[in-house]
Parts: structure tokens; sequence; C-alpha cells
């Protein structure tokens, strides 16, 4: 510098610009220097901050926080779209998956460019850029884009196709402008199968895993709407001429094509044959827009039978997955002929369609499905209850604009339908047994209702019955106690009358006399205690039993007999009898007894006349009267033994006795008279006291005791009484006054 100074003051004029030079780059050098210690002090500060332990544990617990929102929102997220699904799923709605096939090689190869953008911020989602670049937004269930292949389609479908198994009618079907892809997303091809084999594939799979608790059986029609005609696919006909099928409502209300060929399949080969020969029958056609376009809406129908193992529920439901024929601009696709009545036709179809969809998103009362066949066949499954599942098929190409926003406006209309929750579908023939079990469990509880009114109605009977039989006991034991006195009042009368008769001369005669009598008295009187035998069961009564035989008493037996008579007389009475047996049975019988009380005959009369029974004697004359003075045949002005005699002698003892009965006859027809409710219980005409007057024998200390000795009225006492205000009503209905007057003991 020194030595430039000296340069420059020797040469001044031509030193001073390098000066200047260098004073500026002096002045640069000193900025430079204040910007480089600027920057080491930031340098400084920024390196001496970050050893900061506490901002490094901030940004740590951020980060952190950071990790656990993602999380958050990621699980947030997921549960969001699984309320959603179940949000659609009560609402009913149809759902909506749209899918965008890549560009292909033409429109590449043209400069087509894509008009469809996604936002991968905004889940199923898509824009639509229109030609003044103004983008239209489009949301569905979900999105496929261009690169998202088969499987990956079929992920998201299956939980709509499987459901199939529980019961529930699905119906997937494609819908888009022709060469859009809808016959590849449902068919799909050999390397990339479809929807519609990855179906059944899962139903196989899910079956076999269920296999367990559920048996399934799989069945598969295919049909196709050909120029509004319905042609099954799996009927080859080619050889004979098609047949026609015709849609008709079924009992329940669902859309069946009778005739319909409806094929089992146990595996997935058997469907993917099915499948592929179907395809092969199905009509096609090379139109501008697509080399192989299907001219008709093909209709795939797997039917699955289901049977629960374990509680023998049954279902049966039908998936149906359809690939409509492509809507398409006919001038813009250049056909004509035959192709033009066909796209005709298809438009036509898909216009229904369109009117359909139109009438269930605004819920008008009338939806046409009748319009077309298509609509018709879908009927239960657009607006019915069933799951249903739309792929809406769209190109990405800039030429196709126009019907891909016509598609996709479609497709928000379908969303947008209530068709109400699907139901589960039970087998209608299953059905139809459980309606018939009903009603034959019906008939039967009207048979038991019956029944019980019957057993009701008998009940009551039977308790009125019993009624009967208890006053019918008391009466007889109160005839019982009635006899026994006057049973007793007549011994006393007829001892009085043996004693005044027993002033004869002959002691040895008035002995006899005196045996006789108390003979009479004795025989006549049968004990009163009669045996059971004596005494027969009420008919009518079922409780009586028929009794036991009894021995004869013993007074009655021969020897006893003899005793009383004297030896003299008993070959009198054993004459007329071959064996004692036949003896035996003489006596047997209570009136029969009153031929061996009878006083000697006459020598002239023979002992068979003497053993001659005399039946009305024993009932006429043994009948005691405790409150009449009436003479027995005994008890008359005439001594004993002549009065005896000469009743006897006159051989017309019944007509005589039949006199003395007389002035009774009112009496016991009173006593005796059929008793109304015992004819009434018992169904019979006749008075008891005609058939059976046994009770009349009974002895006086027995019958004054409470215990009936009848062992009917024992059986009719041991039953049990079953009191209730019924039958205290039919007690005081069947009650009715005795025909006996009331008796007080004194009087008796
Ligand atoms: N997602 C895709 N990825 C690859 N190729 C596709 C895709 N979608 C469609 N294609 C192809 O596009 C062509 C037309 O597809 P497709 O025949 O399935 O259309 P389409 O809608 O059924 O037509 P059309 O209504 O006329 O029957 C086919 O060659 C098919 O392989």
């Amino acid at each position: 510098m020194s030595n430039g100074t000296q340069d420059a003051s020797t040469d001044q004029g031509q030193t001073l610009p390098i000066l200047q030079k260098v004073i500026d780059l002096s002045t640069k050098i000193q900025d430079l220097k204040k910007e480089h210690a600027i920057l080491s002090d930031q340098v400084k500060l920024t390196t001496s901050s970050f050893p900061d332990p506490e901002v490094l544990n901030t940004l740590q617990l951020l980060s952190t926080e950071h990790e656990l929102l993602m999380k958050k929102y990621i699980k947030e997220s997921s549960e969001r779209k699984q309320l959603y699904n179940e949000v659609i799923e009560l609402k009913g709605n149809i759902r909506v998956f749209c899918r965008c096939r890549p560009l292909n090689q033409n429109e590449i190869a043209n400069g087509c460019n894509s008009v469809i953008e996604y936002d991968s911020s905004l889940d199923n989602e898509l824009q639509v850029v229109s030609s003044d670049s103004s983008r239209k937004h489009f949301k569905f269930d979900h999105v496929f884009r261009p690169e998202d292949n088969q499987e990956a389609v079929f992920a998201e479908t299956k939980p709509i196709v499987t459901s199939v198994l529980d019961g529930f009618n699905v119906c997937i079907f494609a819908y888009g402008q022709t060469g859009t892809g809808k016959t590849f997303t449902m068919e799909g091809t050999t390397e990339n199968r479809g929807v519609n084999y990855r179906t059944v594939e899962e139903l196989f799979h899910k079956s076999e895993e269920r296999a367990g608790i559920m048996r399934y059986e799989l069945f598969v029609s295919m049909l196709e709407v050909y120029n509004e005609k319905i042609r099954d696919l799996l009927v080859d006909g080619s050889n004979q001429p098609a047949k026609k099928l015709e849609i008709k409502q079924a009992a329940e209300g669902t859309q069946e094509v009778p005739g319909l060929v409806e094929a089992r399949v146990f595996g997935t080969e058997d469907v993917w044959e099915l499948l592929k020969s179907g395809s092969r029958v199905r009509s096609v056609g090379s139109t501008s827009a697509n080399e192989m376009s299907s001219r008709s809406h093909c209709l795939l129908r797997v039917t699955v039978k289901g049977e629960n193992l374990i509680n023998g529920q049954r279902t049966k439901s039908h998936l149906w997955l359809v690939d409509l024929a492509g809507s398409e601009r006919v001038g813009r696709i250049e056909v004509e002929g035959e192709r033009l009545k066909e796209s005709q036709f298809i438009n036509k179809s898909l216009s229904a369609l369109g009117d359909v969809i139109s009438a269930l998103a605004s819920k008008t009362a009338h939806v046409p499905y009748r319009n077309s066949k298509l609509t018709h066949m879908l009927q239960s499954s657009l607006g019915g209850d069933c799951k249903t599942l739309m792929f809406v098929q769209v190109s990405p190409s800039s030429l196709d604009l126009g019907e891909t926003l016509c598609s996709l406006n479609f497709a928000s209309r379908v969303r947008g339908i209530e068709s109400g929750p699907a139901r589960k579908q039970a087998d209608h023939a299953e059905l139809f047994k459980y309606k018939q079990m009903a009603e034959k469990y019906k008939h039967d509880e009207k048979e038991t209702k019956k029944l019980q009114d019957t057993v009701q109605s008998l009940q009551l009977r039977l308790a009125a019955r019993e009624h009967i039989c208890r006053n019918l006991q008391e009466k007889v034991r109160d005839l019982e106690n009635q006899l026994g006195e006057e049973r007793k009042t007549r011994l006393k009368q007829e001892t009085r009358a043996f004693t005044a008769a027993s002033a004869p001369p002959s002691a040895l005669s008035s002995l006899s006399l005196k045996q006789a009598a108390q003979k009479t008295v004795m025989e006549k009187k049968p004990p009163l205690a009669p045996s059971s035998k004596l005494r027969l069961p009420l008919r009518g009564l079922t409780n009586l039993l028929p009794p036991p035989p009894s021995p004869l008493p013993k007074q009655w037996e021969s020897g006893s007999i003899a005793s009383a008579y004297g030896k003299e007389n008993i070959p009198k009475m054993t004459a007329g009898s071959t064996t004692t047996k036949n003896t035996r049975s003489l006596f047997q019988p209570r009136r029969i007894s009153i031929a061996a009380v009878r006083p000697r005959p006459p020598p002239s009369s023979t002992a068979s006349q003497a053993l001659k029974p005399r039946r009305r004697v024993s009932i006429a004359t043994l009948r005691p009267e405790s409150n009449s003075h009436m003479s027995t045949p005994l008890h008359t002005s005439a001594p004993l033994h002549t009065s005896a005699s000469s009743r006897f002698k006159n051989g017309s003892v019944a007509g005589r006795l039949s006199m003395v009965r007389d002035p009774r006859k009112a009496r016991y027809s009173r006593l005796f008279s059929p008793l109304p409710e015992l004819m009434k219980a018992t169904g019979e005409t006749t008075p008891i006291a005609v058939r059976s007057s046994k009770f009349m024998g009974s002895p006086p200390a027995i019958a004054s005791s409470n215990l009936p000795r009848h062992h009917g009225v024992i059986a009719l006492q041991r039953k049990t009484v079953v009191w209730s205000p019924l039958k205290l009503r039919s007690m005081k209905v069947n009650r009715r006054p005795s025909l006996l007057p009331s008796r007080s003991s004194t009087e008796i």
C-alpha cells in the first residue's frame, strides 16, 4: 500500500481508480465480516439451544402425541366407516361402488386425457373435470381406481355376498356405458376372474367353514333378457326352439320364472363350467365401442338352501348377479339393422330401470316395475327386502365425459334410495309346514277345551249323583231304624198275644204251641242283622259291589230246625227233597223259610205240600207295623193253633193274607214307593220296594246304630265327598222332601 501510495503520489492520475477499487473491496470485506459475525452468532445460538433437555423433552412429547393422534384418527375413521355401513344397512339403501377402468390402447393412441381425479384426503370420492376445468364431486360407498384389481373389488363385495348364506336375498348388478368393464367386473377372464366366480367360490368356502352348524345346497340358474325376451342360458337352444319363459309372481310375492333350469352345484369347478357355457350362449355382438359388446342383460341366480343343524331352521335365499347391457348413444356407436334394434331394446329397458329408480328415490306410490322384463325381474331386489349393490362402471376418457357424467348422476340417485332394512328369507316350504303345525295345534287346543268342558259337566253330574246317593243312604238308614222299632213293637205284641193264648189245658200242646209261636216269631222275622246277601245293591250306583255269599244263620240250619220242630218233623220236611243239599237250598231264601215255621200240617197233607213255598206269605205276614194295632195272623180272636191250622187248611193263604195285607197297602206303598231320586239316578221305572224289600228285615239294635251295615252303604260313605258351592246348589235342587213323615225318637 505504501508503495502504491508512493506510486500514486508519483503518478496520481493513474493510481486513483485502483485505490478506489481497494477502498470498495475493503468496505465489502468489512460488510462480509460483519455478516459473518452475525451468522456465527446465529449458528452459536442454534447449537447451544439443542442440548437443552427441556426442548428435547417437549419434542419427544409432541412426537408421541402425534403418533397417538394418528392411531386415534385411524381407529375413529374405521369406526365411522363401520357405523356408516350400519346406518346404510338400517336405512336399507342400495350400496353403490364406482369402478373406473384404465385408458385403453386406442384412447392413449388418440391422445385422450383422463377426466377423473381422486383426492387421497377424501375417501371414496372422485371428481370429474369438465372441459371448462370445472370439477364435479361424486361420493360413493367405495371408489375403485383403474389400478385396483379384481381381488380388491371382491374384498369389498364379499361381506354383502356372504349374507346370502345367512338367509338374505342379495342382488349385485353392474351398470354403465358400453365398454366400461361391466362384464369384466362381473364375469372377468380366466386369469382375472370376476365377482360371479369369486362369489360362488366364497359361498362354498364359507359353507365348508360352517359345516358343523349349517348344511347348504347351492343351485345355479342363468338367463338373459334379450330384446325383451327371457332365454335360459343353461339350455343349449341350438337344436330346438327356445322355450318361452315368463315371469310369474309366486304366492310369497317373489318373482319366479317357471321352467328355468336350476343346476345343483357341488364345487367351484362346476360353477365355472356353467358360467363358461352360459357366456358362450349369451348374445354378444361387435360394436364400434366394444368388440365383444353384450347385447343383452345377463342374470345369474344362485339359490342357497340352508338348514341349521342345531335348531332345524331352514332358509332359502337368492343371489342375483346381473351384468346389464351397456347404455349407449346409438348415434355415437354407429349401429344399424339388428344392432340398432338391440340398442333400442337395451336403452328402453335401461330407461325403465331409470324410471323405477326415480320412483323409488322420490317414494312415489306406484313404481313402474312391469314396464320392462328387467325391472320386473329385479322387482324384489330393487325396492324389496334384499341387500342390493350396484357397480357403476365409468370410462376415464375425455371422449366419454358426457356418458360418464350421466352414469355417475344415475348412480348417485340410486344411492339415495331407501328400500328399508333387509329381511331374512325363511324357506317357504318350511313356513308352510309351520303353518300347518300351528293350525293343528289350534285344532288340538279346541278339542282339549271341548274335552275339558265335558269332564267338567261329568264332574257336576257325578257330584249330583253322589248327593242323591247320600240322600238315599239317609233314607235307607231312617227306614232301617223305623223298621227295627216296628219289629220290636211287633215282638212285644206277639209275645203278649202268645201269653194271652197260653192258657190251653194240655201243657204239652201248650209247650209245643209256645215253641211253634216263638219259632214263628223268630223265623218270620229274619235276623235283624241280615246277611249282606239279602241286600241287593242299588242298581245304578256304580260303587255298590255284589255282596259275598254269606252262610246261613245257625238257627236256619237243619239241625236247629230239627230242635225247634221236634225230630218227628224232620223226615217230613226233608221228604220232599232228595238230598241234604236240596233241603238246605230250601232254607236259603228267606221266604222259603216260611215253610219251616208252619205248624205241623194235618196228616192228610203231604210233605211236598208242607214244603211248598208260599212266597207271598212271608211278605204279608211278617211285616210288622209298629204304630198300628192291626192284628197279625196270630193276633186273632180265635186260638192261635186253630187260626193257624185253619189258614193252612184253606190252602189259599196267599189270597187270605193279601186281604190281611190290604189295609197296610197304603202304608207300604208309601214306604216303598219308588223314590224319585233313586229312580232318576238308576234310570229305573220299577219301584225299588217291589224289587227288593230286604231292608225290612234289619234288626232294631243294628238299625238304630249309626253305622250302616250294608256293605254298599259303607262303600258310598267311604267315597270322598268334595264340597263345592255348585254341589250345594245341586243338592238344593235335588233335595226333595222325603215321602216318609219325619219321626222323632219318641214317636218311634
Ligand atoms: N378394470 C379393468 N382393467 C383392465 N381392463 C379392463 C378393465 N375394465 C374393462 N377392461 C377391458 O375393457 C374391455 C371392455 O370391457 P367389457 O367388455 O367388460 O365392457 P362392458 O361394459 O361389458 O361392455 P358392453 O356393455 O359392451 O358389454 C375389455 O377388453 C376389458 O378387458
